[in-house]
């Protein structure tokens, strides 16, 4: 018995951390993937354990049931058809089942990765042997969603073998889950993305699970259909960073700030509000492409000055606003800032010879450069044999 599940990565074209302070805020699907494979096993030497490969990284956890039901023999089973927030008691008998397993002190920061894993697993399957397979094509803390995608894949591959979903696995490649199943792989997605981000939006895990484009305020989001051809550029600066830590030092800034914070995030909502309505604003002629990629421009600087007053900015983001700028390319962070990813806005236009100059003048500062398709598919699963 298998079922493959795969949940793609994200773009925040504005908004990022205003939006965990209820502005609005605009993203979007990449076509980079997390997988995630569940098998049950057939034979009896596997009986009694539950694994978690993470392919990319090499690792491998294995955990004896009978371990786990002793974790959470002192706060009963978290088995649940609802999704259910972990606890701070659930979460450190969690931290005491990782602990045993050692986790290099390189790859330290997957240990909130496999709580959340942990988490999902016994809540929705309980204490039933397995193997789950991950791997994952999004670079991890970089501000590309990696931490929803992996939260929306495992909950879909698990959820598609619960008593909640019924799917039907006969039909061969990608197949889409129903509007109702994939409002529950979402809730529960969040509250993955609760244990890695600390407070999350839940703008991650939503555009992940529904894809496409979507506009996101206080937990409801609204579906954009742009009509207009969007390509950007994504720069990775390589600086590692974690989202945790960087949403609570924004917290803490507006702790220490409200009321100026409180212009910046009502700043940050208009921007969205404007950016959603640029984008779907109706197509007439070349000249209108054209100017509205002028807005769109003019609204991620503005945004990016926002980010700067919110303190996310980084070192590595100022090279490659600078570089960028040079070529009078819009850009701005995305994601949770402090490194990671840089979207760079490419005209229609713009000839391919000057993208081809951007990239190389960026892939000497040692930055990495990518090119993604914007706004496809949420979360889909297969019966394993895509
Ligand atoms: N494929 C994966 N395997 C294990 N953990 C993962 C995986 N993808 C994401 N994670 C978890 O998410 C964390 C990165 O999330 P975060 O800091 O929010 O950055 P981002 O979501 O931008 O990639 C990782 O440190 C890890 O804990
Ligand atoms: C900073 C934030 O707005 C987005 C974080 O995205 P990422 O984890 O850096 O990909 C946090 C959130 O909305 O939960
Ligand atoms: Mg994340």
């Amino acid at each position: 018995m298998e079922v493959k599940a795969r949940a793609p990565g994200k773009i925040i074209l504005s908004g990022e951390h205003a939006v965990v302070h209820g502005s609005a805020a605009v993203a979007a699907s990449i076509d980079l993937y997390t997988h995630a494979t569940l098998t049950f096993p057939t034979s009896p030497e596997h009986e009694d354990m539950l694994k978690l490969q993470l392919k990319d990284m090499a690792l491998e956890f294995s955990w004896p049931i009978s371990r786990i039901k002793l974790a959470f023999s002192q706060l009963g089973v978290p088995f649940s058809s609802k999704p259910t927030t972990c606890s701070s008691e659930s979460l450190k008998l969690i931290a005491g089942l990782i602990e045993e397993q050692s986790i290099p002190e390189a790859k330290v920061a997957l240990a909130s990765g496999v709580s959340a894993f942990l988490w999902l697993y016994t809540c929705i399957q309980g204490f039933r042997p397995a193997t789950v397979v991950i791997t994952s094509e999004l670079p991890l803390g970089s501000g590309l969603g990696s931490s929803a995608a992996f939260s929306v894949a495992i909950s879909a591959a698990l959820l598609a073998f619960s008593d909640s979903i019924k799917i039907d696995l006969r039909r061969p490649g990608w197949l889409d889950f129903e509007e109702l199943q994939l409002d529950l792989v979402n809730k529960w997605a969040f509250e993955g993305e609760r244990i890695i981000h600390g407070k999350p939006s839940g703008i991650d895990n939503t555009v992940s699970t529904y894809g496409n484009m979507i506009k996101f305020k206080n937990g409801n989001l609204t579906r954009i259909k742009s009509s207009m051809p969007l390509k950007m550029l994504i720069t990775n600066t390589k600086v590692g960073r974690n989202t945790k830590a960087l949403v609570a030092g924004v917290s803490e800034r507006n702790i220490r700030h409200p009321d100026a914070m409180s212009f910046v995030f009502n700043a940050v909502d208009s921007i969205s509000k404007e950016l959603a309505n640029v984008l779907q604003s109706p197509a007439l002629d070349e000249l209108s492409i054209t100017e509205r990629e002028e807005k769109l421009g003019e609204l991620m600087e503005m945004n990016q000055g926002l980010l700067q007053c919110m303190g996310v900015s980084h070192a590595s983001i100022e090279t490659v606003l600078r570089t960028t700028l040079k070529y009078k390319l819009a850009s701005k962070l995305t994601g949770a800032g402090g490194g990671g990813c840089v979207l760079t806005l490419l005209p229609t236009l713009l000839s391919g010879t000057i993208i081809d100059k951007v990239i190389s003048e960026l892939e000497t500062c040692g930055f990495q450069c990518l090119t993604v398709k914007i706004g496809g598919n949420g979360v889909e699963f297969s019966n394993g044999s895509s």
